[in-house]
């Protein structure tokens, strides 16, 4: 029997008159990855940003070591050994890399009140050396780096201080192949030091296969403690939602067609330094994934070809020949865009939820050149229901909304747009199995309605599971075309994209 590290004892957390975790009771072993999941929502991120001194306790204890702890900030859970990689950004622009991963820590390098800098940017590099990530600059602006790099900075800012409690909330959809290499290397070391990993994400067979034992939440309880090694997908879908799930996950037509015509061409695209002459036809009616390791350009491509790219070069052109070298035509134009990186270009956070569903609708909306209230809130009522976002009303902060319902909120705005061309980066990012399904089902419902879709995933099972062709790219450049075939293996893409 491993001896416990960490004990949570009947933990409350209200948000006004939101109860979001309730008396929650738990137990973490040392020596063990410890996975949590839950619907979106079901109050995990919560549960975890107590423990690290994020959120406030309404009640309930903590202990660790048997010693009773009251973290008031993340700083004050470092010091006792807790660490977490949150879901949404956690660096601070403005900030150096070494300025970022010694975040509350400067202490050590300051002496007689004066920071020696030389010395934390050597430390730094140091860390990005041993931790593999030497292509970052230690000395740079954080805000040089994507959000994936980004990712990697955070993680080896929670991992430096050797964490007796090192906590993962949904990551790893940000990462990379290679990223996530690396990442379950760190929690594989941290576990066989005696270490503990508590580790959120909604992808069910990583979640089993890394994991010792789930903790399944459900509307703010804790349901169950199982052994990974005891279960299945099945069972725990089955916890998670109270009720059996049946029925199909990805595309199950292998012979659906897709229509001649071409609805998007791109003519030798370049962004210096992200990608290089791509060109590719996008067709109506279909569904076209773009994959790859993180150094490879996907995620620009995406951005260039919405307009996103101060220095794009080369031609976006639709069938009506129109050009797309802005936002504000890509969207006159049908074209829809949902990023990676959410909370900074996908979403307006500290607005409400009607607010960033209805803003590229605001035209349409119009009447006589009024938009009335109750239209807004009707239209946004209706496309939140759609993609089935938790929330109290339309009227709350996208900020208040979990990291999967936040997800809802940027590709409703779209869906109610009726776009005719999505370009959709991970959009199942942080989104719980039942939903995701639902919007599988959704592109899925697009493409047969003659709507095409770009899909640029880190999640190869979605692109062999979805798409009718997949372009792979290696970096900047397009590596290998598949077409849609039930034969198609993990493998086969894989390599192409090293
Ligand atoms: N800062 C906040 N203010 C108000 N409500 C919040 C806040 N943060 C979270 N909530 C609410 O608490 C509930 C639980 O959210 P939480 O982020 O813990 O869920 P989760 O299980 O981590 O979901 P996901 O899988 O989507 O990340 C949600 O209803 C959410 O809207």
């Amino acid at each position: 029997m491993k001896e416990e590290i960490l004990r949570v004892e009947k933990l409350n957390k209200y948000f006004g008159s939101n109860h979001v975790v309730k008396d929650a009771t738990l137990s973490f072993k040392r020596g063990e990855i410890h996975g949590l999941i839950g619907e979106n929502g079901s109050g995990k991120s919560t549960l975890v940003s107590m423990i690290s001194g994020i959120y406030e306790i309404n009640s309930g204890k903590i202990f660790l070591e048997d010693r009773e702890i009251k973290v008031r900030s993340l700083v004050e859970a470092n010091r006792n050994g807790i660490s977490i990689i949150v879901q949404e950004a956690g660096t601070i622009l403005g900030l150096t890399v070494a300025e970022n991963i010694f975040l509350g820590n400067e202490e050590k390098f300051i002496k007689h009140g004066i920071k020696n800098i030389a010395s934390m940017n050597k430390e730094a590099q140091e860390l990005l050396e041993k931790y593999e990530c030497s292509n970052i600059n230690a000395t740079d602006l954080i805000d040089k780096y994507n959000f994936e790099e980004r990712k990697l900075i955070e993680i080896i800012k929670a991992i430096y201080i050797g964490p007796k409690v090192f906590i993962v909330d949904e990551t790893t959809t940000a990462l990379s192949q290679n990223g996530r290499e690396l990442l379950y290397k760190q929690m594989t070391r941290i576990k066989e030091e005696g270490n503990t990993v508590i580790f959120i994400t909604h992808d069910l067979d990583e979640l089993i296969k890394w994991t010792d034992r789930i903790t399944v939440m459900r509307d703010g309880v804790v349901v169950d403690t199982v052994d990974s090694d005891s279960v299945t997908e099945d069972d725990i879908k089955r916890l998670m939602v109270g009720r059996e799930l049946s029925g199909h996950y990805y595309r199950t037509d292998y012979e659906k067609p897709v229509f001649k015509e071409t609805v998007l061409k791109l003519s030798n695209v370049t962004v210096p330094g992200k990608f290089d002459n791509i060109s590719f036809e996008l067709h109506r009616g279909e569904i076209l994934g773009i994959g790859g390791l993180s150094e490879c350009g996907m995620h620009e491509v995406g951005k260039a070809i919405f307009g996103a790219s101060f220095n794009r070069l080369g031609d976006v052109i639709l069938n009506n020949e129109v050009k797309i070298n802005s936002i504000e035509v890509a969207i006159k134009n049908g074209i829809a865009y949902v990023s990676k990186d959410r909370d900074n270009e996908s979403l307006i956070v500290n607005d409400t939820i009607s607010d960033n569903i209805c803003i590229t609708s605001l035209d349409d909306l119009k009447e006589h050149n009024i938009i009335f209230n109750s239209k807004l809130s009707k239209f946004a009522n209706k496309y939140a229901e759609v993609l089935s976002v938790k929330m109290e009303n339309v009227n709350q902060l996208v900020s208040d909304l979990s990291g999967g319902n936040k997800q809802k909120v940027a590709l409703a705005r779209w869906i109610a747009k009726n776009s005719e061309i999505f370009i959709l980066d991970s959009p199942t990012r942080g989104i719980d199995v039942k939903v995701k399904a639902d919007i599988y089902d959704l592109m899925t419902e697009m493409k047969n309605q003659g709507k095409s879709i770009l899909l640029i995933s880190e999640e190869i099972l979605e692109l062999i599971g979805m798409c009718d062709r997949i372009l792979i790219m290696k970096d900047g450049k397009i590596n290998g075309e598949f077409m849609r075939d039930i034969n198609l293996t993990e493998e086969d893409l894989i390599m192409k994209m090293i």
